[in-house]
């Protein structure tokens, strides 16, 4: 079993920070603790620059007394200067320079999650996905760009600001086996943020270069519902493989999810594929199966336009309660029916080459 953080913690707490006179947890020089499910263990040693080479022993005694622990499988710390800045701030940039769509480093493919309409479940199937395909082993990164309501951090369990310890680039959180970083996770939870045009174009654009993504085989890009300016920069920006487009079966849904498919098309972005969310509920007292909203409507349409239809997630109070709860229901009961629409979905983009 990997070793949990409060283990790795207590483990610290026993080295001496020879600047301070305490332990390095207790001076605070330890920074940005990220404890793998896989057991490995990565942290930045911020220390006055002055001091490298007392902290140079230091970093060596950490490495010495963690790799002798039980559940630890790999130990990687990054020893820096000292600096009084706070995770950057997503100010606007220079205006960027027009350049065409790019790769992000380490990342081999980017799939966009989209909606033409806020709440009918983009962001659930996005968590579920990203678990899904996490559970299938692949390397998956998920980026939360849903900048009017992000909930991926609530949905995937992780809260805390990311840290940056060089003031450049930006260290991702990470849970269920899936790399997250979320606009949600820059600004403070009790503020209102309006995001203007130029600032979110910088915004998404440092989320997407900036962060330390690490070798992914894909990453998702849950974005925010409809056709605005998300949608166009990550299009032009970076090289998308393809966009999955949520909808429930209702006909006003299906309106804005056509309008969704059109504009991606115009960005010569590919649909990869429709998911009808809320397709059917089924009971959880009788068992009785009903269409809330319609049902077969995204199946219809999504024939019309000549694209797969990926998927139909039923309408399940469980499927709420467990992203609600931090441990979405693919990774909670993944042998569980509502757990098999997400799983089809991960198969899919396999099969598809693009995860
Ligand atoms: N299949 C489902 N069964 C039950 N509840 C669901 C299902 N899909 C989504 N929900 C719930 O519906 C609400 C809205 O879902 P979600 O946040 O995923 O939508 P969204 O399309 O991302 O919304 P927005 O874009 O406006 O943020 C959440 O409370 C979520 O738990």
């Amino acid at each position: 079993m990997a070793a949990d953080r409060e283990a790795v913690l207590a483990a610290l707490k026993q080295i001496g920070d020879p600047i301070a006179g305490t332990d390095i947890v207790a001076s605070g020089v330890v920074r940005a603790l990220n404890v793998g499910d896989d057991g490995a263990v990565r942290f930045v040693l911020e220390i006055p620059p002055d001091h490298a080479d007392r902290f140079q022993v230091v970093k060596a005694e950490a490495e010495a007394t963690l790799k002798a622990m039980d559940g630890i499988t790999n130990v990687s710390i990054v020893l820096t200067g000292h600096t009084e800045k706070a995770p950057p701030e997503l100010r606007p940039r220079r205006p960027a320079e027009p350049k065409g769509p790019q790769k992000i480093p380490g990342v081999d493919h980017i799939v966009a999650i989209a909606s033409g309409k806020g709440g009918v479940g983009k962001s659930t199937v996005a968590a579920n996905l990203a678990c899904a395909l996490a559970q299938m082993g692949r390397r998956v990164g998920l980026l939360d760009a849903d900048v009017y309501g992000p909930s991926q951090p609530r949905m995937l369990g992780v809260s805390g600001r990311p840290a940056s310890p060089d003031g450049k680039t930006i260290l991702p959180l990470r849970n269920h086996g899936v790399t997250l970083m979320s606009i949600g996770l820059m600004t403070n939870d009790d503020q209102a943020v309006v995001w203007r045009g130029p600032m979110l174009m910088g915004a998404l654009q440092q989320m997407m270069m900036q962060v330390q993504w690490g070798a992914l085989d894909v990453l998702l890009v849950d974005l925010p519902p409809g056709t605005g300016d998300v949608q166009m920069t990550l299009s032009q920006k970076a090289q998308v493989d393809g966009a999955i487009i949520v909808s429930t079966p209702q006909d006003v849904a299906l309106l804005d999810a056509r309008k969704g498919i059109d504009m991606f098309r115009q960005l010569n972005v590919p649909i990869l594929g429709m998911v009808e969310n809320m397709s059917t509920h089924i009971c959880s007292q009788c068992g009785h199966e009903e269409h809330v909203f319609g049902h077969g409507g995204v199946a219809a349409e999504a024939a019309k336009l000549g694209v797969p239809l990926l998927a139909e997630v039923p309408l399940d109070l469980q499927i709420r309660i467990a992203s609600d709860g931090g441990a979405p229901i693919a990774v909670s009961q993944p042998d569980s029916a509502q757990a098999a629409a997400f799983s089809t979905i991960a198969r899919s983009l396999v099969a598809a080459g693009v995860a």
